[in-house]
């Protein structure tokens, strides 16, 4: 089949090279010229796991072309697929302009071939159908392609996993030929395929989102209550994850979920719920509880230093998960914008393995950006683990004890061994659970000031 895939952040790239992979012909469209340029020579900005690979290897079999100009796709393309960003605005509101933009620019195309327009993007619930009726005021009938929604579930960090095993296909359509078509590309790849209408399509990907966010700041909460009772909040999540129920994910408790989608999602969905009267109380809930967590991790590091105006702190992790180099609504900026916020004089240095060192508008410059967990750490009298990287894991205790001032961690991620680190000497604190002492006998650390 002959695809074109407009956006190439990762969801569209990894959708488009996947494509390619499996022998389709696909075009990789985006209006930013710079990121065509990079990915026609084979670069992409982005440090998910395998995905330069892909493109290289699909780019060199010449399954791929790059174009600016969502205007000018290949003629004889059959399927469109739009998987451009869709933020959000302060109100919540998703802002859809973008989208907009291109749809008015596509033209009909080889009239033998009936196109499909796949919307891959996040969007409020309603959007395909808006989609369709702009469409039809400005394409001839018999050449109006038909407009189905295919959510896309991939995780950065993840994304060729899963673009490779999904966990299953939405297919949302109002016409039963498109459905068949798209089931029959889907076909190659391993998860169950449900067809359905546009609609319901486009509220299982917010409702799937939302439902992560909950459970997410369902999670923090009761890591609250654990710690105010003396409970362990990782064994009482490892006994949640093992009802099948409940399951595994997104039960990590920390500074909370960031990242470009659960938020922006959530904050959409919301609006969409108060205006379609039916509130999403739940979720709203949750987007407040999360908001709270980064100031709720100053706090507590305030408990463990006097005067943190006058100390040196390491913020180890930028990104807001490990895997990728994505700062967008990363919890550790706001950590970092609440330290600098309550304690002018603090000075601030931060280590990310897949953040460079250069100046980065997302990154106030008052934080040093250092090229090692070392140089952040060095002299630092606490640090705060803000994104899981493995190589914290990696670093001893004799190596916090030896280069910083004083060993105190706040292991926002809940990913260092607190137990022995603590039996060793650094002062460890983890999220929802009492510290051991050093001792191991449960009890309250005495933090040193
Ligand atoms: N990235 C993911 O893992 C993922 C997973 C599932 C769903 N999504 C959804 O997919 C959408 C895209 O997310 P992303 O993170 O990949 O986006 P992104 O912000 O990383 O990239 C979007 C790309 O679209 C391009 N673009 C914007 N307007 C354009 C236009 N008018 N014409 C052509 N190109 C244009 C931008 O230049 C950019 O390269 C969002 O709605 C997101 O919620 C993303
Ligand atoms: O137990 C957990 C799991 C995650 N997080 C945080 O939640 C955020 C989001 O994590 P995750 O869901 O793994 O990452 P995303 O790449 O943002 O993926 C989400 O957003 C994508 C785009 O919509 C969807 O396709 C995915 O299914 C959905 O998981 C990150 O800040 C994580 O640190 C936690 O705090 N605790």
């Amino acid at each position: 089949m002959r695809i074109a895939v407009v956006g190439m952040g990762v969801m569209g790239l990894t959708t488009g090279a996947g494509f390619a992979d499996l022998g389709h012909s696909v075009e990789c469209v985006d209006l930013d010229n710079r990121r065509i340029a990079d990915l026609a020579r084979g670069i992409i900005n982005s440090r998910e796991p395998g995905l330069e690979s892909l493109l290289l290897r699909n780019r060199s079999a010449g399954r791929l072309s790059f174009n600016h100009d969502p205007a000018k796709l290949h003629e004889d393309t059959e399927l469109i697929m739009i998987a451009m960003d869709t933020p959000v605005d302060e109100s919540g509101e998703m802002l859809l302009s973008g989208i907009w933009t291109v749809i008015d620019q596509l033209t009909p195309g080889n009239q033998n071939i009936k196109r499909i327009i796949a919307l891959k993007s996040s969007v409020p619930v309603g959007t395909s159908d808006r989609i369709e009726t702009r469409l039809r005021g400005r394409m001839p009938q018999d050449q109006m392609p038909d407009v189905v929604y295919i959510p896309d579930f991939m995780r950065e960090g993840y994304a060729l996993r899963d673009f490779y095993e999904p966990s299953r296909i939405v297919i949302g359509a109002a016409s039963q030929e498109a459905a068949e078509r798209l089931s029959l590309l889907y076909a190659r790849l391993p998860g169950p395929i449900l067809k359905t209408d546009r609609r319901s399509a486009e509220l299982a990907k917010l409702a799937a989102n939302a439902f992560l966010a909950v459970k997410i700041s369902f999670a923090n909460e009761m890591a609250a209550l654990a710690e105010q009772t003396g409970a362990d909040y990782p064994t009482v999540a490892q006994s949640l994850s093992l009802d099948p129920r409940i399951g595994p994910y997104s039960l990590g408790a920390g500074i909370g979920f960031g990242g470009s989608f659960l938020p922006k999602d959530a904050r959409a969905l919301v609006l969409m719920a108060d205006e379609a009267g039916a509130p999403q109380t739940l979720l709203e809930a949750s987007v407040r509880a999360n908001a709270m967590l980064p100031l709720r991790m100053v706090r507590r590091l305030e408990a463990a230093i006097s005067d943190p105006s006058r100390r040196k702190v390491a913020i180890l992790g930028l990104a807001y998960k490990p895997g990728t180099n994505d700062l967008r609504e990363a919890p550790a900026l706001r950590v970092i914008s609440e330290l600098l916020r309550r304690h002018p004089g603090i000075v601030l240095t931060a280590y990310d393995p897949e953040i460079s060192v250069m100046k980065n508008p997302a990154i106030p410059a008052t934080v040093s950006l250092c090229a090692s967990a070392e140089e952040a750490l060095t002299g630092a009298d606490a640090a705060i683990v803000a994104t899981e990287w493995r190589e914290f894991k990696q670093i001893s205790p004799e190596h916090f004890k030896k280069w910083m001032n004083r060993p105190i961690i706040m292991d926002g991620r809940n990913t260092l061994d607190s137990v022995a680190l603590n039996a060793q000497g650094v002062v460890c604190i983890g999220v929802g659970h009492v510290p051991a002492s050093p001792q191991g006998n449960g009890q309250r650390h005495k933090l040193p000031n």
